[in-house]
């Protein structure tokens, strides 16, 4: 097939994960008969730089003519004073919302060989198997703002609808899975949080009987999410929540630099990016890990293309390199870690012995 695809690097590591995601995609292509015309764009802190705007016209109407679109990471302190009048996130929220991408899929399943790597004790990780669902373009987010001389506000607002679609979004998922649903709020103090419950209370009942639905405080979830990871499936929550969860979730797999994720509306375009941030600690050194942006190249070919067995083809190839001990050095032991590119190349290598089996006639 042949596929518009749109990589926007961003800033710090970006263009490091995003390079390497490029390549197993350009390697994926060949392997298995594609061609993915690949558009690369500005967005964030380069693009601040360069246009003045975190998110450049033409980079937002390439998105919306792309089949699917790549995202590295944006921000850093070059652009983080707290007076600033534009910064780095604004490009992302922005085009998050533009593309009505609500429902932000970020799976957490901990590798049996870097379970090392993890805080978390290892007989608590074996079988954890979880996906949360972030509401992505509403809440405290997109509330609005305000600054005056006594104080500041965010608003956080939630309609109906938008906990609707994410929540039906949630289930269906769920449906595939283990058929259970967490859905995890703060019920006890906040308005959008009753009215976030009662909409997810109705949506399962009225038209997912056969899938489960528990309801969880934050806080506590914040603490079972470590002491009993496999409790859980599908997690269920509103875009702060979400975002904070899955930072936490990351350190049952080892690493932030592990976790992928997708952005999806209602159309096939979505939006790939690691879930980690522009890592201005490490930028520029080679050593990032691009596991979580080549999955997330993975999660494209899936859910945008509909190629499942290219995305297969990439997580088996990762995990090959795992079994292997292909580390970088956020989960390696001292002295052994590999750079970006030779932990691309590792996978790179496994690409080229996936099956290429034909289905159908
Ligand atoms: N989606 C995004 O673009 C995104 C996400 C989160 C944060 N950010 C931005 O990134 C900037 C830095 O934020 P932060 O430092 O709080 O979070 P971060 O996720 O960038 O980094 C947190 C820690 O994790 C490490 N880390 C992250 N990704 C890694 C990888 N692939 N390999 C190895 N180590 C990795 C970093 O080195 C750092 O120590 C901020 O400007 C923030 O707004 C962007
Ligand atoms: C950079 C920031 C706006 C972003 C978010 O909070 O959504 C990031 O933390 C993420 O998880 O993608
Ligand atoms: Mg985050």
């Amino acid at each position: 097939m042949h596929a518009d695809i749109v990589v926007l690097p961003g800033d710090g590591i970006g263009p490091e994960v995003t390079a390497a995601a490029v390549d197993v995609l350009q390697a994926v292509a060949t392997r298995y008969g594609h061609r993915f015309s690949l558009h690369t764009h500005l967005i964030g802190g380069s693009a601040i730089d360069a246009t003045g705007k975190p998110l450049p016209d033409d980079t937002l109407a390439a998105a919306r003519d792309a089949d699917a679109v790549l995202l590295g990471a944006v921000g850093g302190p070059k652009w983080s004073d707290p007076n600033a009048t534009v910064r780095p996130e604004q490009g992302l929220l922005a085009i998050r919302k533009a593309l009505g991408l609500y429902a932000n899929l970020r799976p957490v399943r901990p590798h049996a060989a870097a379970i090392g790597a993890s805080p978390i004790k290892s007989h608590l990780l074996a079988g954890v198997d979880l996906l949360v669902v972030r509401e992505l373009t509403g809440g405290i987010y997109f509330g609005d703002k305000t600054r005056d001389a006594d104080g500041a506000s965010d608003l956080c607002r939630y309609s109906i609808a938008e906990i609707e679609r994410v929540v039906r979004r949630a289930c269906l998922l769920a449906r595939g899975r283990r058929g259970h649903v967490t859905s995890v709020d703060k019920a006890n103090v906040l308005e959008t949080s009753r009215l976030w419950r009662d909409v997810a209370s109705r949506i399962q009942r009225e038209e997912f009987p056969d899938v489960t639905l528990e309801h969880q405080l934050v806080d506590s979830m914040a603490m079972h999410l470590l002491s009993k990871p496999r409790a859980y499936d599908v997690i269920v929550t509103e875009n702060m929540f979400g975002d904070i969860l899955t930072d936490e979730a990351s350190m049952l797999a080892g690493s932030l630099g592990l976790l992928p994720s997708a952005s999806l509306g209602e159309g096939s375009v979505g939006m790939y990016e690691p879930i980690h941030g522009s890592a201005p600690d490490i930028a520029g050194q080679g050593i990032a890990n691009p596991y979580g942006t080549i999955l997330s190249a993975a999660l494209l070919l899936r859910y945008s293309l509909g190629l499942s067995q290219e995305a297969a083809c990439i997580e088996a190839a990762v995990d090959s390199a795992l079994d292997a001990g292909v580390f970088t050095a956020d989960l390696a032991s001292e002295g052994s870690a590999v750079s970006t590119r030779e932990a691309t190349a590792a996978v790179l290598a496994r690409i080229e012995s996936c099956e290429t089996e034909v289905l159908g006639d």
